[in-house]
């Protein structure tokens, strides 16, 4: 874990990412959070861990983790630029800004690792592909590969241009999971089920085949097939969800959406 943290911007993603550090021992009281107007839930985990919210004259810390809106770049980056120090590593996990475009916005900075994590980041079973400059030093890579491996897996991109396809995949990818459980709950009302009994059934699929997923060496289509008896009742669901234009078209369409809007959010 690094000597000390600011974190600026400690809303959805942040405040899950912080969540996975706490849990791992990031020390509270080398932790500065940086947000205009905290949501309550991060005013009293600040009271109760003694972390530093919003101080009056924050110092630079080790590490500087931008976890603000993109759209917000341009007006928040004047206050932010102070908190860059000398050997101050930054950690941005914007979507779409690429480290030039950092760079144009906080010309304090030099060494840059653009992340893109994800929400279950808070309970450490997220998912983060980061890219680092050349600036970046060994000890400042393992510093922020400390953070990401709190927070899930891992994984380091040789080139930056593919964050955006990261973006899409695993950044964005819970949302798709979620979507998934809210429309099999949705079916199974229209398929007669009391709406409580749909949503609770769905749910306890999507988590429980998710478990399975992560506690078995086997590769997802095989689990996939373990399910589908020959000629029965998931086969006949799955000819409508595997067809041409079926789900494999649609999360093409739909990732391609999502790398398409992150390369529209840089600049
Ligand atoms: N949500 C997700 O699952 C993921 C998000 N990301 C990235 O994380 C970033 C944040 O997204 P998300 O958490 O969803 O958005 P949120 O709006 O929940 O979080 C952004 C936070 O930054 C605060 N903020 C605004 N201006 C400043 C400032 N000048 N200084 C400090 N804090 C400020 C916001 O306050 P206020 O609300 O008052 O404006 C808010 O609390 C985005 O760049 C996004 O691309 C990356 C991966 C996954
Ligand atoms: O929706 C977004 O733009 C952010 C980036 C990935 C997940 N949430």
């Amino acid at each position: 874990m690094p000597a000390s943290l600011v974190l600026a911007g400690a809303g959805k993603m942040g405040g899950a990412m912080l969540a996975g550090w706490l849990d791992a021992g990031l020390d509270p009281r080398r932790t500065t959070i940086i947000d205009p107007v905290p949501a309550r839930p991060i005013v009293d985990l600040c009271a109760d861990r003694g972390i530093a919210l919003n101080p009056p004259d924050p110092e630079p810390g080790a590490v500087l983790v931008l976890g603000i809106k993109p759209q917000g770049l341009d007006t928040a980056a004047p206050g932010l630029d102070p908190l860059i120090g000398r050997d101050t590593l930054l950690v941005s996990i914007l979507a779409g800004k690429t480290v030039a475009d950092l760079r144009g916005r906080l010309p304090r900075a030099r060494a840059i690792v653009r992340a893109m994590p994800n929400l279950p980041a808070s309970i450490g079973r997220g998912a983060t592909g980061a890219c680092a400059s050349s600036e970046v030093s060994p000890e400042q890579r393992a510093a922020a590969e400390a953070l990401f491996a709190a927070n899930g897996a891992v994984a380091w991109l040789a080139d930056e241009a593919q964050i955006d396809a990261v973006t899409a995949v695993s950044g964005s990818g819970p949302a798709y999971v979620f979507l998934l459980a809210e429309t099999l709950a949705e079916a199974g009302i229209a398929a007669g089920l009391e709406p409580d009994v749909a949503r609770s059934l769905a749910r306890a699929t999507v988590s429980g085949a998710g478990a399975l997923l992560d506690a078995s060496p086997a590769e997802a289509a095989e689990l996939r097939r373990n399910v589908t008896s020959p000629g029965g009742t998931t086969a006949a669901a799955l000819d409508v969800l595997m067809r041409e234009d079926g789900l494999g078209a649609l999360m093409r369409e739909a990732v391609a959406a999502a790398r398409r809007r992150a390369g529209e959010l840089s600049g």
